[in-house]
């Protein structure tokens, strides 16, 4: 029997309170079925303790609205399910039946048009406490390619552990996650040269590293092929084994990776069909009257019979699984499918029979939290579900199956969700780590993105000196002073746009990995934007001096220390502002609209600068958007820097150089009585206000794509 590394594990995860790290253990009958054999018995040692998560729903109704306000869809209909730790449960069904809209449900990615309740150890969700105990990895990998598994992983635990972490235990968490996902042998691999099957286990690491006791996969095996489609369940069997709830959607699985999974439940447009035992779901479909061919596949069965390619079943089927209300146990009777009529006193007392009760918690539960027992309450639910087990075997209504079923799978309705996952804090880390950690990540980026860096570095350098080249010498001639104007206005057109195409880009290509690790609890989106936009002022601000330095010197502008200052600080605000709005439009729109629409928006602001048109020749009603130019300031303070401040007269090598006193260039430009600290503030103001509006852009566009 081939022993497979992968699945030769034991990930000690969730314990209860007292409990040091006790694996649960797996029934006899299924580590028999599964050909997984330790090899190598290794427990993940130094992940924090987590409670153990059951996770349950009750009429579950999503609806979305479609075109007109009015057009309703219905997505999932008043579905119910309950999803154990412990256990590894499958989401199955035709395509299009809600497996992806029940998950991003039940992770509280959608929050909107859903009705139903879903409940946590017997509790109400508390969203917010939620997301600290669960973790969504989604179908797209979403990694940064541009680290090592080992650098990814030193930002996962960087921004996942609590900053009281020592150095030295984080790196033992790596080294454990890393040693028993297999990957410690490609520690300095890049991941973007990781297989699919890798990239999937380090998807899994990195969300591994704070061992959230609940996990949701989008269809993990996507992509795969059989060995590491079998590699991949077989890891989130044994995180499943370690006392976490692992659950996931999957198309049809084989027969093989089918058996793997503990629990199964199945959607068929939008209602469920089956929930339970995948070891029960040939008999139970049999006893439906659906008969499972030998040797067919369970798993494609199940989505035969969904998508009504043995007559119309859906209706059957769900009315007797109640919806996912039942749930077909390994060892207990199937449930009864007559849905007691509530009004009904015979139909009631039916209802309370060991039949209808031993399969259906939900009505148990509810019995009991309609008639709270003296001395008990919510928290106790798992006590009062005994005591009212109890007390119906003692009216001689029922037999002790209810309590049997209890105790082979309890709610882990004692068990406390607080801890450091019940802190008031959102993160594991403050804000101002969380900003460190995502700078140090984007500047290793930019240093290792070739065409970011060095292309950009290039392109200043080889257009500095192909302008300098082009207008050399001209700074002081009295009768060039247009052509020196060219040059100004030139610089301003060259900085703008090659600051705003980077940086167009920045947030559409960030997206994805952004949506996850935000969701996952990583950061804040506050600490990643001010990290992002700051990540790139460094390097513009060298490329821009670089530029202007060449282009300064080349040209024979005033040597002139304050004017070169003045001169600088422009071309600078100049390329911050460009980037900003690179930031706006990256945030707002897609990537196409985007690359079109931020050089045609840029056009008005280049026609009002003042260097085609001069202020007073502009029609009155359309001055105000040179207010808004941020062309203008930054041509009006080079000008400023060049020709105002008491310059002397330039050389004049001709009979007449009608520009020859600097002042006559500024009138002509009407920037007489210009200043050049407005100039300046006005471009600080409308750098911040770009800013702002790009977080809040950005903060619209992550909550519209939930
Ligand atoms: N925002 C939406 N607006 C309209 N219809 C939607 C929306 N979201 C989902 N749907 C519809 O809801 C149904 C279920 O979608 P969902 O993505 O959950 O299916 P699925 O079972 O995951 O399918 P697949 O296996 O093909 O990924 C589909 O018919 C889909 O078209």
């Amino acid at each position: 029997m081939k022993v497979d590394k992968d699945a030769s594990l034991s990930l000690a995860g969730p314990t209860v309170a007292g409990d040091e790290s006790k694996p649960f253990l797996s029934d006899r009958k299924e580590s028999l079925k599964v050909t997984i054999t330790p090899a190598q018995h290794k427990t993940l040692t130094h992940l924090p303790k987590r409670p153990p998560v059951d996770l349950a729903f009750t009429d579950l109704t999503y609806k979305v609205q479609e075109g007109r306000k009015s057009n309703v869809k219905t997505i999932l209909k008043s579905v119910s399910g309950r999803l154990r730790s412990g256990e590894l449960t499958a989401i199955m069904g035709p395509s299009g039946a809600g497996k992806s809209t029940l998950l991003n449900i039940l992770t509280g990615y959608k929050t909107s048009g859903m009705e139903g309740s879903i409940t946590v150890n017997g509790m109400e969700r508390n969203l917010s406490s939620f997301r600290k105990l669960s973790c969504y990895i989604m179908q797209d990998n979403q990694l940064h390619g541009n680290l090592t598994v080992e650098e990814a992983m030193g930002v996962a635990t960087a921004l996942k552990l609590p900053s009281a972490t020592t150095k030295a235990h984080k790196e033992e968490v790596i080294q454990e996650i890393l040693e028993t996902l297999g990957l410690s042998e490609h520690h300095k691999t890049m991941t973007s040269n990781l297989s699919g099957g890798q990239k999937k286990r380090l998807s899994i690491a990195l969300e591994l590293v704070n061992n959230p006791p609940i996990m949701f996969f989008d269809e993990p095996t996507s992509g795969l092929d059989s060995s590491s489609c079998f590699q991949c369940i077989s890891l989130l069997k044994t995180l499943a084994r370690g006392g976490r709830t692992i659950i996931c959607t999957i198309h049809q699985p084989s027969a093989r990776l089918f058996e793997m999974f503990d629990h199964l439940y199945t959607l068929a447009d939008g209602q469920c069909v089956y929930q339970g035992s995948t070891g029960r779901l040939v008999e139970w479909l049999g006893s439906q009257s659906l008969q499972c061919p030998s040797y067919h596949n369970p798993a494609s069965f199940i989505i035969e019979v969904s998508c009504g390619e043995y007559g119309d079943n859906t209706g059957k089927l769900v009315r007797a699984i109640n919806n996912g209300k039942h749930d077909i146990r390994n060892g207990l009777p199937f449930p009864e499918s007559k849905v007691p009529d509530l009004n009904n006193k015979k139909d009631m007392e039916v209802s309370l029979a060991p039949e209808v009760n031993k399969n259906d918690l939900s009505q148990v539960r509810d019995k009991f939290r309609q008639e709270p027992q003296n001395g008990s309450n919510g928290s106790n639910l798992q006590n009062g579900l005994l005591q009212y087990a109890a007390n119906e075997i003692a009216k001689g209504k029922g037999e002790p199956l209810v309590v049997q079923m209890e105790l082979e799978k309890q709610d882990n309705a004692s068990v406390s969700l607080l801890g450091d996952s019940g802190s008031p804090r959102r993160y594991a880390t403050s804000e101002l780590t969380q900003f460190w950690v995502v700078l140090k990540r984007t500047l290793l980026f930019s240093l290792r993105d070739w065409t970011l860096m060095y292309l950009r570095l290039f392109a200043h350098i080889l257009v500095g000196i192909l302008i300098g080249a082009l207008y050399y010498n001209i700074g002081n001639d009295a009768s060039k002073v247009l052509s020196n104007l060219g040059f100004l206005f030139f610089n301003m057109l060259f900085l703008m746009y090659t600051s705003m195409t980077i940086t167009i880009l920045s947030f559409p290509l960030e997206m994805p990995v952004l949506v996850k690790e935000h969701f996952n609890r990583w950061y804040s989106l506050k600490s990643y934007y001010l990290a992002i936009t700051v990540s790139d002022i460094p390097f513009q601000a060298i490329f821009c001096i670089i530029y202007v330095v060449i282009v300064y010197l080349l040209t024979s502008q005033p040597l002139e220390m304050f004017r070169f200052v003045m001169f600088l600080t422009s071309c600078l605000l100049i390329s911050f502002v460009a980037q900003s709005v690179g930031l706006v439009v990256g945030a707002a729109m897609n990537v196409q609209n985007g690359v079109f629409l931020a050089p045609v928006m840029s056009v008005p602001f280049l026609l009002f600068s003042g260097f085609f048109v001069s202020f007073n020749a502009i029609p009155v009603y359309l001055r105000w958007i040179t207010y808004l130019s941020y062309i203008r300031y930054g041509f009006e303070g080079t000008a400023l820097a060049t020709y105002s401040f008491n310059r002397t007269n330039l050389v004049c090598h001709q009979v007449y150089c009608h520009f020859k006193d600097p002042d006559t260039t500024l009138d002509e430009l009407d920037m007489g009585d210009a200043d050049i600290t407005l100039d300046i503030a006005a471009l600080c103001v409308i750098f911040l206000v770009l800013r702002v509006s790009a977080f809040l852009f950005l903060r619209w566009k992550l909550k519209s794509t939930r």
